[in-house]
C-alpha cells in the first residue's frame, strides 16, 4: 500500500484552492519534475535489473544521508531526493521555520513531505532528515515496501562531520551532548524500520553508496533479469523446428 492510499495525507480530497496549491501538491510537482527523466545507472547491475522500490536513507545527523543519497542515485540511475531540500524549497530554511513555528509544526510538515515523496510512481533514492522517524505515520509507510538503509555512525565521527552543527537547529547549544541524547532516543526507531544497517564510520561516502548498491543488488528489490528469447530467429540453425 502506498502511504497516500487511505492514510488521509495526500490532501487530494480537499477542494482546490484557486491560485494557491497545497504544500502537498507543490511537493508532488517538485518530485514529479525530478523523476521525469531517465538516466543511465553508473552501476551496470541496475541497467540490467532496474530498482523497483523507493530506496530510503535514515539515520542520525551527520551519518551522510544527503551526501550518500546523491551518489547512490547516480549508481542506480534514479533521481535522488532529499526531504530537507524539498522542505527548504516549499517552506524556506529549516532554522527560520523552527524559530517561527516550532518543532511540532516542522515535524508535521516534514512527515507530509516524506509521505508525498514516497507516493510518486517512479522509484527514487530518498534521503530523510534525521528526525523523520519520530512520526509513526512515516514509520508505517517505511515498513510498506521501500528498501530502508539505516546509516549508522559513531559519535566522534558524526561530530567531526557536523562541525558546529550550523543549519541544524536541534543541535543548538551543546551539539555533542544533544547529538548523543537524540541518537539514543531515536536508535530503536531507526532499527524498527530498517531493512538493513550500514555502519559508515571509517568509510567515505562513495564506499557507503557502493555498499548499499551491493545490498540492493543482492535483494529482490529489482526487476527480474530480462529473460532472453530462448533462441533468436537469426540464430536458428538449418533444420531447427520453427
Ligand atoms: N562517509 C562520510 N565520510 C566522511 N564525511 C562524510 C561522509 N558522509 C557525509 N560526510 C560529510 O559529513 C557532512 C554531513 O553529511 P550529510 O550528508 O549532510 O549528513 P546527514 O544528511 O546524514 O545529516 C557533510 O559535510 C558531508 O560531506
Ligand atoms: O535530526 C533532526 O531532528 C534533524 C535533522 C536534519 O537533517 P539531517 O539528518 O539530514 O542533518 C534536519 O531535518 C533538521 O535540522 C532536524
Ligand atoms: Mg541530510
Amino acid at each position: 500500500m502506498r502511504p497516500d492510499d487511505g492514510q488521509g495525507t495526500s490532501g487530494d480530497h480537499l477542494a482546490p484552492v484557486p491560485h494557491q496549491a497545497s504544500t502537498t501538491d507543490r511537493v508532488r510537482s517538485l518530485v514529479e519534475a525530478r523523476t521525469d527523466s531517465t538516466q543511465v545507472p553508473e552501476d551496470p547491475r541496475f541497467a540490467a535489473r532496474p530498482i523497483q522500490v523507493p530506496v530510503v536513507l535514515i539515520g542520525p545527523m551527520g551519518s551522510g544521508k544527503s551526501t550518500v543519497g546523491a551518489k547512490l542515485g547516480d549508481l542506480l540511475g534514479v533521481a535522488a531526493l532529499d526531504t530537507d531540500h524539498l522542505f527548504d524549497e516549499v517552506h524556506g530554511p529549516i532554522p527560520a521555520y523552527f524559530a517561527v513555528h516550532g518543532e511540532p509544526a516542522f515535524r508535521a510538515a516534514e512527515s507530509e513531505i516524506v509521505l508525498t515523496a514516497l507516493s510518486v510512481a517512479r522509484p527514487t533514492v530518498l534521503s530523510l532528515g534525521g528526525g523523520s522517524v519520530i512520526s509513526a505515520t512515516t514509520r508505517q509507510a517505511l515498513r510498506q515496501g521501500p528498501a530502508v538503509s539505516y546509516l549508522d555512525v559513531d559519535e566522534t565521527e558524526a561530530l567531526a562531520r557536523l562541525g558546529g552543527g550550523e543549519g541544524r537547529p536541534v543541535l543548538a547549544g551543546d551539539p555533542a551532548r544533544t547529538w548523543r541524547r537524540i541518537r539514543s532516543e531515536r536508535e530503536h526507531l531507526y532499527r524498527e524500520v530498517a531493512t538493513w544497517t550500514v555502519t559508515t564510520t571509517g568509510l567515505d561516502a562513495d564506499q557507503v553508496a557502493e555498499r548499499i548498491a551491493d545490498l540492493l543488488a543482492a535483494q529482490a528489490v529489482q526487476a527480474p533479469p530480462a529473460v532472453p528469447d530462448r533462441q533468436h530467429p537469426d540464430d536458428q540453425h538449418p533444420g531447427d523446428a520453427r
